[in-house]
């Protein structure tokens, strides 16, 4: 299950199953802001119209300690968490009952970390009032919550003992039935009509959850507590907060690369050759780059030369400081404050990440090149409090990096507008080119005050690009180059992919096993659904290996929290879904384990892309159920054979045929001319110190 954030168009689950005649309430409660501001309240009601509640129940959350983090005491499990309540305002949600499978710690003293998960409660249908679980004293949920009228949206801030408390008892999944669930924030008035909610699986899916949707009119989500982010790194410890290059860095000039367009500029050697100003040469000297990687001495001189670009090159092969670089460089030349003309911000870049901590990630890449220099860089994106972001927007940047949802927020009500726009740059271009987030794009684009196509740079980087999306982008570039390092698509040769065969019910076990085993290796875990992955982190730290989790579902301070909880070795595990699948760059992340394994064989190049950076081994290891999975087989075969590496024999037999790298987008769709590609061959690489 998809869980990208922040995508204003980004399509809402629906898993609740529609009640008929659910019941109206009037008023009521839901998620209580930790500190009340309108405009962050406006904010989050004001996307546009299409996709309602996710759900009615706007169940209360059980942390009576707003300002902590911490679900270690009695109440601070959290109560089964209703669905997301119908909206405030205008809003109206229809919605399903709550998720139920609520977690609530039994034992907090185990849990160290402030993110820590407890034991394993599964409540009842959460925000639906009352729901019936298995094995756990269900009716305690009904009575605390539902009964009462006005208990649906729970005042997440008071009685939470009612929501979180009672449920001891660990039972598989709950079966939510929401009854109406009352939508609505603090200050709104929602209606709510109730799905009912799914029963939660008795053979191990733990935690059922309730429906998640109705058709409301409300205009996005409510968020759950207004969050200001907190600047973790200081400016002088971004330099070191980056992988180191590891052994096969040499290795990557092996790799050949296609360069396609007119008029190519020719690599640069290195990146004193490339005439980078001296100010951003110390910056990347002291961020400890000695040797330009391929997708750099390609890039680099294609976007100083003023060229639109499309560049494929694999993952953890440096393709930020490819796009940050030449930027910077024309943005120290250029020796030109920030435009801000009244209240609306101009910047000079954009540059746009389909999820939040890859944004957070560039917005830090950036803020080390430009350090100690004129340029001024910003980040806005979904979860955190719109007016502080808004602040620093307006306070002049020359850099804007953001994910969709708010940059468009802050388009629509004018704080952000692309008459200065120099560059716009597309991370992870492939997924900001799919469905999800090509209505964002076109919007952008397509804004009255956007720079013309040729007037501005348009850049798009990912490690994985396939045909159609390339024939997508195209009309969004202007006389583009196309590099391609290596195939496109094609996984890190330092990556040792293990493709296993284990069914759904052997999979945890395989896991412990697998991480005791493992010694406390840096790994990340990735399952497909967010509530498997509570489920899985509760499971692993009732097994005393100290994980933290990360997706869709998480407040972003515990999205933050728990990255950097992971980063800092706090926990050695993070489970994650596919929102931590690409571009996080990590150090020492030695281990990617696929739980599940996902739809699409390029969010596996791109998660298993996790490890192996910048010339550094890894290791990634694929739970291969075939009852679920089969599809996947001749795709994965495919991408291990390309990487040098072994094809299980079950697993080509699969209907596994080599073909060309075609539908990996493997060459520039252009054909002609500009598909003729310059094969720029491997360059020469330098004596290896060490063989491997
Ligand atoms: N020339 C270089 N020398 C040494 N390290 C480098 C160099 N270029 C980039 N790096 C480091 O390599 C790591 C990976 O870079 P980056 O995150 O840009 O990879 P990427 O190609 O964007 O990967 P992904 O496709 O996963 O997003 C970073 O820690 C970065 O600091």
């Amino acid at each position: 299950m998809d869980d990208w954030d922040d995508g204003a168009a980004a399509p809402t689950q629906s898993i609740g199953v529609r009640a008929e005649g659910g019941k109206k309430f009037s008023s009521g409660r839901g998620f209580k802001a930790v500190e009340s501001n309108d405009d962050d309240w406006g904010t989050s009601n004001s996307g546009d119209t299409g996709f309602g509640g996710s759900g009615g129940g706007g169940g209360g959350w059980n942390n009576d300690d707003q300002s902590s983090d911490n679900f270690r005491s009695n109440n601070r499990g959290r109560g089964g968490r209703g669905g997301r309540g119908g909206g405030r305002g205008e809003g109206r949600g229809r919605g399903g009952g709550g998720r139920g499978g609520g977690f609530r710690d039994r034992d907090g003293d185990r849990n160290g970390n402030e993110n820590g998960y407890g034991g394993r409660s599964n409540g009842g249908g959460g925000g639906g009032g009352w729901g019936d679980s298995g094995g756990s004293k269900s009716n305690e949920w009904g009575d605390s919550g539902g009964q009462s009228n006005d208990g649906w949206g729970g005042d997440s801030g008071g009685k939470s003992d009612s929501w979180g408390g009672g449920n001891d008892d660990e039972g598989s999944g709950g079966r939510g039935r929401g009854r109406g669930g009352r939508g609505g924030g603090d200050r709104g008035r929602g209606r709510g009509r109730g799905g009912g909610g799914f029963r939660g699986d008795r053979d191990g899916e733990d935690g059922g959850f309730g429906g998640g949707g109705g058709d409301g009119e409300n205009k996005e989500e409510v968020k759950r507590e207004i969050y200001v982010p907190v600047e973790r790194t200081a400016d002088e410890d971004l330099f070191t907060s980056t992988i180191s290059s590891g052994i096969n860095f040499i290795k990557l000039d092996d790799i050949e690369v296609n360069v396609s367009g007119e008029d190519v500029p020719p690599p640069m050697m290195s990146f004193e050759a490339a005439g980078l100003r001296p100010h951003l040469l110390e910056n990347v000297k002291k961020s400890g780059y000695l040797k330009p990687t391929p997708i750099q001495k390609y890039a680099v001189p294609i976007i100083m030369g003023g060229r639109d670009l499309m560049g494929c090159a694999q993952t953890g092969s440096g393709k930020t400081a490819a796009f940050l670089l030449p930027m910077i460089n024309k943005l120290l030349s250029s020796q030109e404050g920030p435009v801000v003309d009244g209240s609306t911000s101009q910047p000079r870049v954009v540059i746009v990440s389909p999820t939040r901590e890859l944004a957070i990630q560039i917005y830090e890449q950036a803020k080390k090149f430009a350090y100690n220099s004129i340029v001024k860089t910003v980040v806005a994106y979904g979860g955190t409090s719109v007016s502080y972001q808004k602040n620093h927007v307006l306070a002049g940047c020359h850099i804007l990096v953001a994910t969709p949802g708010r940059l468009l927020d802050f388009v629509k009500r004018g704080h952000v507008s692309f008459a200065s726009l120099q560059y716009f740059v597309l991370d992870e271009a492939d997924r900001m080119l799919d469905m999800g987030f090509l209505p964002n794009v076109e919007q952008m684009l397509g804004d009255a005050s956007m720079t013309a196509t040729g007037e501005r740079q348009t850049l798009m980087f990912s490690a994985t690009f396939p045909e159609q999306i390339q024939h997508l982008a195209g009309k969004f570039l202007h006389n583009y180059v196309f590099i391609c390092v290596g195939i496109v698509g094609s996984a890190s040769t330092d990556v040792e992919q293990v493709v296993f065969q284990v069914s759904k019910f052997d999979k945890r076990e395989k896991l412990i096993s697998m991480l005791k085993e493992g010694n406390k290796e840096r790994t990340v875990v990735f399952v497909e659904t967010k509530r498997n992955a509570d489920f899985l982190a509760t499971l692993l730290s009732e097994n005393d290996i100290k994980t933290t989790s990360i997706h869709g579902d998480r407040l972003q301070r515990e999205r933050e929290q728990a990255l950097w909880d992971f980063k800092k070795g706090i926990c050695n595990i993070l489970v994650a879904t596919g929102v931590a699948a690409r571009g996080l760059d990590i150090e020492g992340i030695q281990h990617v384990i696929n739980y599940d394994l996902p739809n699409s064989i390029d969010e596996y190049v791109h998660r298993i892309g996790r490890t192996g950076r910048v010339g550094n081994r890894g290791k990634a290891t694929s739970f291969f159920d075939s009852a679920h999975d089969s599809n996947l087989a001749p795709e994965i075969s495919k991408i291990l054979k390309q990487a040098g590496q072994e094809v299980p024999e079950w697993l080509s037999s699969g209907g596994f045929s080599a073909g060309g790298s075609d539908s990996f987008g493997g060459r520039d769709i252009r054909g002609g001319d500009f598909g003729r590609a310059q094969n720029f061959g491997a360059q020469p690489a330098e004596q290896e110190e060490e063989q491997w």
